[in-house]
């Protein structure tokens, strides 16, 4: 056998197994001897029978094989208890261990299968007895079955109820009879009894061969249930296997049984029953491929478990010997050989009591509560442990991130309220935005008596750096340079604050800048050296929203808007402008108008975050500058000596003669300047009217020269700034310091667009013939362009351009719109033009190479610009609600297209605005809209250009100084 079961307390789990096949001769019997028949088969050995009739011829021994081999025979004087021994007991005495077992007779009628089957059943019982005998600890229930199946009619053989029984099919346990009893053992002779019982039922009939010949198949169970019994009255496991011992009837050939009536009937029962039994054992034989046809007959269905299923089986075949029987041995041979390769897989069967169950499920139910309740639970001890140990880490690393983010947060609030103190030394200096208090922003006014006595430098311009203890008056201008800084800020959506380097002489208020003094101290230069040399940061309110941030930035990080020196021309005489009264004393900068508040929160939201990382750059930016200051010195334009250079050897002469000789005309010409009513003069141009220009700056070719820029009066690009009681004339002469930078060292690559713009204009400079201001009396570019018919065609050339390019770049409309209305073809407008060209071209290439740009201190993008322009027209449409009455509104839709109770629509209006460049009536009328809406046209006023900075008024000067300063700054 594949498996021996020396130790009954094991279970034993057996694989699959083939079923052994064992082969019986019996003796001749008397009959045969008789009529002196032969034995033609012989065991050769324990395993082969062979057949030796030397008789047939080699033809007729050719066709059968004549050498059996199975995993056992037994020779015709092998007792019955040797066969069980060998063949059988292995097998069956499984079912104790809670293996099911069966072993067979198979044979023709009268080879001894009945013969054979008594005595294994009773050595097998007796074994189980034997078995359980030894194993006190556990106890065994035997119940007793026993059944034939006649005719195709399955009877209970332990009941005199001749009545067939059913057969069920139950999904675990199989095919079971119904109502088949079952006889729970009390001892030995119980079973000997039960035997009997059997023996007397079992249909049993003469024939010829055999004069009690079994005409039916009988299956005597034993079902033994075994459990421990240590366990007894506890949870246990049991045991439950059963035994077949399965005498089946005999093939029989009718003419060899000479059967008839009942007996031919029940023979073909039988061969039909063996034929399907045969049938399964060849199939399972070749595999358990295909349909195995165990429902053909009850007596394989009733066996089904027993073949090929879990199981473990015995087959005992057993033969005649005669050679009148040889065929029917050859087919037993054949059905054996085939039973031999069937395998089955027995597995012990454990039954759980309805108790044993019932605590094995409350332990499973309580096992996933817990799980339930405290998975951590559930791991093993070592991996709970580091599991621990990793949260213990992550947590100390968030603790660690905390502080830092604390330190880092009080640093910034540190360096917030140290910025604020810098900005604004008295609450006074303060101005309230939302929740927030910001530094108000001022003009750096020189004293009149400081001017006086600092006559022959360079001046300060409007470096809002903080008000000093000297206090400053403030301007009556604060609310446009608020709209004009508001315009800056949000310029392509991107805060693109200028940034102005100017000379100043005179900025003893600076002192009070403790950065200042880092500064005068890092630069290893004296006082007087800065106060020739400052860089005046364009500051703002939103400085504390980080808005100035570029302001202090350096050249590096400034990502292609270089700085701009921005050289005062210090000439009191033409500064000095008669003051008003009304406006002196007032704050250069006021808080955003109530119309921009809604904006400005929306925006301030945004740039909250900002701040502190804004004002911790600024510091750092203006420390580092203070560094550079020595390392610049030699390499670019921001240096010390450089400026000082310029200042000397041209701005400060410029400053000079112009103070002292010929004043720009323009100067003169404005109505606060001393001389303005003598000279100003109105001039028509491109259809607008404007008194004067601001801006003047002398021929290109003269500007561009630097060996005659230096001795020449009129090769600066002169900006005067004007407050109510201080004037400012600046003398920014553009292309110089282009020029300057541009043969100074190495600029970022950012920075080429200044280059660029200078080489641009640089031959159209030269291609300009030279005139003499004093023949031309005004601005020379003015002059120039005013000879030129083409200008205005230039211009709408230019401003379609700039149209096309504020589109691609989602320019903020408000910028769009200042600078439409600002810029209206004036010729000396030209240079801004030309730099808002090129802003945008370099905007444009940026965004279509899909890089970002450092916009003060923003990234930029076109993507954010994109949001930003979606934010601004939201913003717009909010707007409307305020600063449009419901008829404007109404009147609005209309015009636009837009039906009066359309959904959304002032959204849909604000959507419209500044999208069609083709049509110069709609960006007329979306500039008026949006100024109206920005505040840059009161409610019932009627727009015009006087708002927009082309009257230059005192008060209107500033904003549009701002920005068109904002512009140059740019470059
Ligand atoms: N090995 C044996 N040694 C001695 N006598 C045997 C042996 N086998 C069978 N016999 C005898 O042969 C006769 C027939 O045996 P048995 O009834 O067991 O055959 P069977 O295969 O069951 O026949 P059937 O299929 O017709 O029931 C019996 O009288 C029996 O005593």
């Amino acid at each position: 056998m594949g498996t021996t079961m020396e130790s009954g307390e094991e279970l034993i789990k057996i694989s699959e197994e083939r079923i052994y096949v064992s082969v019986r001769l019996r003796p001749l019997n008397s009959k045969e001897i008789l009529r002196n028949d032969v034995s033609d088969w012989e065991c050769i050995n324990d395993k082969t029978v062979v057949y030796k009739n030397a008789t047939l011829s080699v033809s007729e021994r050719s066709m059968y094989p004549s050498a059996y081999t199975f995993d056992r025979v037994f020779r015709s004087g092998c007792s019955t208890r040797e066969v069980y021994e060998k063949g059988a007991k292995d097998v069956a005495i499984s079912v104790v261990s809670g293996m099911n077992a069966s072993v067979f007779a198979y044979g023709q009628t009268s080879s001894g299968k009945t013969y054979t089957m008594t005595g294994i059943t009773e050595y097998a019982i007796a074994d189980i007895y034997e078995y359980i005998q030894k194993h006190p600890e556990r106890e065994f229930v035997l119940k007793f079955s026993a059944m034939e199946i006649y005719n195709e009619s399955v009877r209970d053989l332990l009941s005199v109820d001749s009545t067939p029984l059913r057969l069920l099919d139950d999904p675990e346990r199989g095919t079971i009879v119904e109502k088949l009893t079952e006889e729970t053992l009390r001892d030995w002779d119980h079973v000997i009894q039960l035997l009997s019982v059997c023996e007397a039922q079992r249909q049993n009939g003469e024939t010829s061969l055999n004069e009690m010949s079994s005409r039916s198949h009988q299956i005597i169970r034993l079902t033994i249930e075994s459990s421990s019994r240590e366990f007894l009255g506890r949870d246990r496991s049991i045991l439950a296997a059963a035994v077949n011992f399965v005498d089946l009837a005999g093939s029989e050939r009718a003419s060899q049984s000479l059967s008839a009536g009942t007996r031919l009937k029940e023979g073909c029962h039988i061969n039909r029953s063996l034929l399907t039994l045969g049938t399964v054992i060849r199939k399972l034989s070749k595999g358990r491929n295909g349909h195995i046809p165990y429902r053909d007959s009850k007596l394989t269905r009733i066996l089904q478990t027993s073949l090929g299923g879990n199981a473990r089986t015995a087959i005992i075949c057993t033969m005649s010997p005669a050679r009148t029987h040889v065929e029917q041995s050859r087919n037993t041979l054949l059905f054996a050989s085939c039973a031999k390769e069937v395998t089955t897989n027995a597995q012990v069967n454990v039954l759980m009591s309805d108790k044993a169950l019932v605590k094995h499920l409350q332990r499973e139910l309580a096992r996933l509560e817990s799980e339930i309740i405290s998975p951590q639970l559930t791991f093993t001890q070592p991996n709970y442990t580091a599991l621990l140990r990793e949260k213990d880490l992550q947590i100390e690393k968030l603790e660690e991130e905390i502080k830092n983010l604390i330190l880092q947060r009080d640093i910034a609030q540190s360096q917030v309220k140290d910025m604020l103190q810098m900005l604004g030394d008295d609450a006074s200096t303060m101005i309230r935005v939302g929740s927030e208090d910001y530094p108000h922003l001022r003009v750096q006014k020189s004293p009149d008596t400081q001017i006086q006595e600092h006559d022959t430098s360079h001046h300060s311009l409007d470096i809002d750096i903080p008000t000093s203890s000297n206090g400053h008056s403030r301007t009556s201008s604060e609310d446009h340079y608020a709209r004009v800084q508001y315009l800056d800020e949000n310029f392509v959506h991107g805060n693109s604050s200028p940034r102005i380097l100017i000379n100043s002489s005179n900025f003893s208020e600076s002192d009070s800048f403790n950065n200042w003094e880092d500064i005068e101290k890092q630069s290893n230069g004296t006082s007087e050296d800065l106060c020739k040399e400052v860089r005046c940061i364009e500051t703002e309110e939103s400085s504390s929203k980080g808005a100035n941030e570029s302001n202090y930035l350096s050249s590096e990080e400034r990502n292609g808007y270089p700085e701009i020196k921005v050289s005062v021309n210090e000439n009191e005489q033409a500064m000095k402008l008669p003051s008003s009264p009304s406006e002196k004393d007032q704050e250069f900068v006021s808080p955003p108008l109530k119309n921009d508040y809604e904006m400005k929160e929306d925006i301030e939201k945004e740039d909250q975050e900002l701040i502190s990382t804004s004002l911790k750059e600024d510091r750092e930016s203006i420390l580092h500058l203070c560094k550079k200051e020595n390392e610049f010195s030699s390499m670019n334009f921001l240096d010390i000596s450089s400026l000082e250079k310029l200042s000397s050897n041209r701005s400060l002469k410029l400053a000079k003669s112009r103070s002292c000789n010929s004043a720009p005309q323009w100067f003169k010409t404005m109505d606060y300047s001393e001389n303005n009513s003598s000279i100003g003069s109105e001039r028509e141009l491109v259809g607008s009217e404007r008194k004067i220009s601001p801006f003047s700056f002398g021929s290109n070719e003269q500007i561009l020269s630097r060996k005659d820029s230096h001795s020449s009066p009129e090769n600066a690009l002169d900006i005067e700034i004007d407050t109510p009681n201080v004037k400012f004339s600046t003398s920014v002469d553009v292309i110089s310091i282009a020029n300057e930078v541009k043969e100074k060292a190495e600029l970022p690559t950012d920075q080429d667009i200044v280059k660029n713009l200078a080489k641009d204009i640089e031959p159209n400079a030269k291609e300009t013939p030279k005139k003499n201001v004093k023949d031309v009396g005004l601005d020379p570019i003015e002059d120039e362009y005013r000879g030129l018919s083409s200008w205005p065609v230039e211009f709408k050339r230019l401003q379609r351009e700039i149209l096309e390019l504020w589109n691609a770049c989602n320019v903020s409309l408000v910028h769009r719109t200042y600078f439409f209305l600002l810029f209206q073809g004036d010729p000396s407008d030209a240079i801004y033009l030309e730099v808002e060209l090129r802003r945008m071209k370099y905007l444009k290439d940026k965004f279509s190479r899909g890089e970002k740009t450092i916009v003060n201190g923003r990234q930029l993008s076109l993507a954010s610009s994109t949001k930003a322009l979606r934010h601004e027209r939201q913003m717009l449409s909010k707007q409307m609600m305020k600063k449009l009455s419901e008829q404007e509104r109404e009147s609005l839709f209309l015009k636009w297209g837009i039906g009066l109770n359309t959904k959304l629509r002032r959204l849909q209006l604000a959507h419209q605005v500044w999208i069609n460049n083709e049509d110069i009536n709609h960006i007329t009328d979306s500039a008026f809209l949006v100024a109206k809406l920005v505040g840059f046209i009161e409610p019932g006023q009627a727009p015009n250009k006087e708002m927009f900075g082309l009257n230059f008024t005192p008060r209107s000067s500033t904003s549009t100084y701002s920005f068109k300063r904002s512009l140059i700054s740019l470059l």
